[in-house]
């Protein structure tokens, strides 16, 4: 679904990532993962237009969407959400979702505000992420977990063919966790294609379809969780043997 072909971005002497070849299976859940520092976050910013390539490619299904702009990839059925969180704190729950739509425009973005059939679908997405009960609460009043839940939820008010997770995982308590597996797994058998960063293993090898493994800027190897778990290369990368 995505390729990328011989990605490279370097911050001044420090090359971030190199050599990228990348495949990203349509219709799986498909996890990104590496020791910190190894390229992935950047990775995901080349991937969904944050930042530019020195060089390489990154392809769409058919479409060189390289160094196109973020709203773009976005248009064509792309969504990410962040490392760290980004969601409007001082708006409400339900205002966060009617703003995330995929509309550029600011009339369309008005209209959406107070149409009941926008209204109605962001409280779907809402319950399907158990967070229905907390609507009219402003977004920073919600726990870390449900603020990542949040996010993930306005992601889905754009419907992306392709759902991007940053560390998803991360700082969220473990019946949250359970929670986003099964949502991700169920979102999976409806059609969803999505790549996730995850330092936690248990959850990248319990639901994952294919995992890509990065090291020092590059992908080292690539394949089903039981694979890429007894590959020599990745306990390297991982354990410096
Ligand atoms: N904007 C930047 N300026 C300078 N160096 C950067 C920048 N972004 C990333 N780097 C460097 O590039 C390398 C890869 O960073 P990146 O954040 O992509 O790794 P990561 O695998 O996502 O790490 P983590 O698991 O800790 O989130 C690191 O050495 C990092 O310090």
């Amino acid at each position: 679904m995505i390729t990328t072909a011989g990605l490279r971005k370097s911050y001044g002497g420090v090359t971030a990532v190199r050599d990228a070849t990348v495949e990203v299976l349509p219709g799986k859940i498909n996890a990104l993962i590496g020791p910190n520092g190894s390229g992935k976050t950047t990775f995901f910013n080349l991937v969904t237009g944050l930042i530019k390539p020195d060089s390489g490619t990154v392809h769409y299904r058919d479409t060189d969407i390289t160094g196109r702009s973020p709203h773009r990839i976005a248009h064509l059925g792309l969504g990410r959400t962040f490392q760290l969180c980004r969601i409007f704190p001082r708006m409400t729950v339900l205002e966060n979702m009617l703003v995330a739509v995929r509309r550029t425009r600011l009339r369309e973005l008005l209209a959406g505000i107070g149409n009941p059939a926008e209204i109605e679908r962001a409280r779907g997405w809402l319950r399907r992420t158990g967070i229905e009960h907390m609507e009219t609460a402003e977004a920073r009043e919600l726990s870390y977990g449900q603020q990542k839940l949040l996010e993930l939820a306005a992601v889905l008010m754009a419907e992306p063919e392709l759902i991007l997770l940053d560390e998803p995982a991360g700082g969220v308590n473990p019946a949250l966790i359970e929670r986003l597996v099964t949502l991700i797994r169920e979102l999976n058998a409806e059609g969803h294609t999505f790549l996730v960063v995850e330092h936690n293993m248990d959850m990248v090898m319990g639901m994952s379809d294919h995992v890509i493994v990065f090291d020092r800027g590059a992908p080292i190897c690539a394949g089903p969780p039981r694979q890429v778990r007894s590959d020599p290369r990745v306990l390297e990368a991982y354990l410096g043997v």
